[in-house]
């Protein structure tokens, strides 16, 4: 397996893998891609981990969701394969001898034992995640070093989940050994990280070797001599790994699962990102937010995109070892800049005030009062409102909120290019930063966490009317920060949307909105879900809810 291979891997997808002075290398489109495409998917290195809260809940190894559509497997390995009911709810059964792992056939249950299950089924410490995170990735070192990374029998599932994957988009299969090959080049950073760090690596790294690999888990290959991997070995895979390593979400962005897809990791990190990671079973699927130019670099984000510039670099220095240079960081020099334009005014704006007025803090009784004077804004202006809206002469929530809202919504609904969309941001931008505004600034991260919590409690509460208030709120901060097909926005609608139809005292003019929403949600979970697989069923979710909606309005 060489360099050439995985450049015709690429290739095949229309990318291309460049070096690049700061980051190492970078993957740029070759072709222009539109956005909602699938620029590529990727396999895992080892069987991902799932948390143990959620483990009840999805098959260990095709990842499907107790309770879905049995029919749609990604696996290959349909419950009608196995002889089973092949279509209504997925059903899972435990494994009868730990009682702690659960599978949805007979198949799954085969591969994950013959690929890793049998290694932890009797192990009583793996009760405990950090342990069992080890474990796997003791298991794969010993394939690593035993060049155990060949398409097998026992590897059918991810070899069919590879090949289900394929489908989404028109390049090649990924094979094993590319996947080993991959992850074989990717940075560890272990000649740079800190000595806390490197102290911290040593002490795992000798735990392992002594008390999981030489007490329970010898290796047998001929090609190793049955000899353990040294400590320094032991270190450099650990900073791989940690570096490499991703959260796995389902389609609500809740995280689930933790694992390695080294192709996928080929991505670099934008604060502002022109692609994002979802998963379909266990293969990562990287879509495009936005239409990419030929040559331009195909960016993920590592951290959430709502959080504060200091944040965001401490999280990137601290498990990445970089500092961000993208279209909204910059680099000092330009920081220091007077005059910021583009996205770099963004961080100044969310940045600051944690008290009201009055000197009370911000918390729920003072957003409530808050919130009593943010007006809904009506779907009629929604229908009229276009890029010429001007700023209001002062800004406070409400009329931030229709501001935000009415500026950009329309662009979002009637497609406006990825160019006429920025340019509008930015006019936005610096309208915020001249505009006087009320104290706190509305837009600041620290609104928006409370804004969120006092969301949520509205909706355990069932009420409706705030929860419609908030959450067109919330909706204007999330227009302002995040690009605006990130899925973040289109899951956000969909639950606005719920909320204005339940709100019974905003009467027909709140099931209009509600409609509105659930436009803006399709068109952005269109891009950000797709319409196929197991992500794209939210999209046929949100458009169900529609066709109830244009019910009650008469359309
Ligand atoms: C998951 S890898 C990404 C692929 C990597 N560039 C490579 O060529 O193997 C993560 C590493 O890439 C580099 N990196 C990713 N995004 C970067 C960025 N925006 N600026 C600088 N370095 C970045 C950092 O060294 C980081 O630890």
């Amino acid at each position: 397996m060489s360099a050439t291979i995985l450049t015709r891997h690429l290739h095949s997808h229309g990318l291309d893998l460049v070096t690049d002075t700061h980051k190492y290398r970078k993957v740029v489109a070759l072709r222009p891609i539109n956005k909602g495409s699938v620029v590529i998917t990727s396999r895992p290195l080892c069987n991902p981990i799932i948390f143990p809260t959620h483990r009840a809940q999805h098959c260990e190894t095709c990842f499907r969701t107790r309770g879905s559509d049995s029919s749609s497997s990604d696996s290959g390995t349909s419950v009608a394969a196995a002889g089973g009911a092949g279509s209504g709810e997925l059903e899972l059964e435990r494994c009868s001898v730990c009682k702690k792992r659960y599978y949805c056939n007979r198949d799954c249950f085969t591969v994950a034992w013959k690929g890793w299950h049998k290694w932890v089924c009797q192990d009583k410490d793996m009760e405990d995640l950090d342990y069992e995170m080890l474990k796997m990735i003791v298991i794969s070192i010993e394939r690593l070093r035993n060049g155990a990374f060949k398409e097998s029998k026992q590897s059918g599932v991810t070899t069919a989940t590879a090949a289900a994957a394929a489908s989404h988009g028109t390049g090649e299969q990924e094979s094993l050994a590319l996947t080993e090959y991959v992850f074989s080049t990717l940075m560890g950073h272990e000649a740079i990280s800190d000595p806390a760090e490197i102290t911290k690596y040593r002490e795992i790294a000798t735990k392992i070797r002594e008390q999981l690999i030489v007490a329970k888990f010898p290796f047998k290959s001929e090609s190793s001599r049955g000899e353990p991997p040294s400590v320094a070995e032991l270190m450099r895979y650990l900073c791989r790994f940690h570096c490499n390593n991703f959260s796995i979400h389902d389609s609500q962005l809740f995280t689930m699962a933790e694992g390695t897809f080294p192709v996928g990791a080929l991505f670099n990190h934008s604060c502002r990102p022109n692609a994002i990671v979802m998963y379909e079973g266990q293969t990562q699927v990287v879509r495009t937010l936005e239409d990419i130019a030929v040559g331009q670099e195909v960016c993920t984000s590592y951290v959430d995109n709502g959080v504060q510039r200091a944040e965001r670099r401490q999280l990137l220095r601290g498990k990445y070892y970089f500092d961000c240079l993208c279209p909204r960081c910059g680099d000092e020099e330009s920081s220091r800049a007077a005059e910021k334009t583009g996205f770099r005014i963004l961080d100044d704006l969310i940045e600051g005030d944690q008290d009201g007025e009055d000197g009370k803090k911000v918390d729920g009784e003072w957003l409530t009062k808050q919130f009593d004077t943010i007006i809904l804004p009506g779907a009629r202006s929604l229908q009229v409102a276009g890029p010429s809206l001007q700023p209001p002469t002062m800004i406070n929530r409400s009329s931030f909120t229709s501001y935000l809202i009415h500026s950009l919504v329309p662009l979002i609904q009637t497609g406006a290019t990825e160019q006429e969309y920025t340019e509008r941001l930015f006019e936005i931008y610096n309208s915020l930063r001249m505009t006087p505004h009320c104290t706190p600034k509305p837009f600041t991260t620290t609104v928006m966490t409370n804004a969120t919590s006092f969301f949520n409690t509205s909706l355990e509460h069932q009420s409706w009317a705030l929860a419609s208030k908030i959450g067109t709120f919330i909706l204007a901060l999330y227009l302002m920060i995040y690009p605006r097909h990130h899925p973040l926005v289109g899951l956000h609608c969909f639950t606005l949307a719920k909320c204005l139809w339940n709100d019974v005292e905003g009467g027909m003019t709140s099931v209009r909105l509600s409609h509105e929403i659930l436009k803006l949600s399709r068109n952005i979970l269109t891009v950000s879900h797709g319409r196929t697989g197991q992500n794209g069923s939210l999209v046929k979710e949100v458009e169900a809810f529609m066709s109830v909606v244009e019910t009650e309005l008469g359309s």
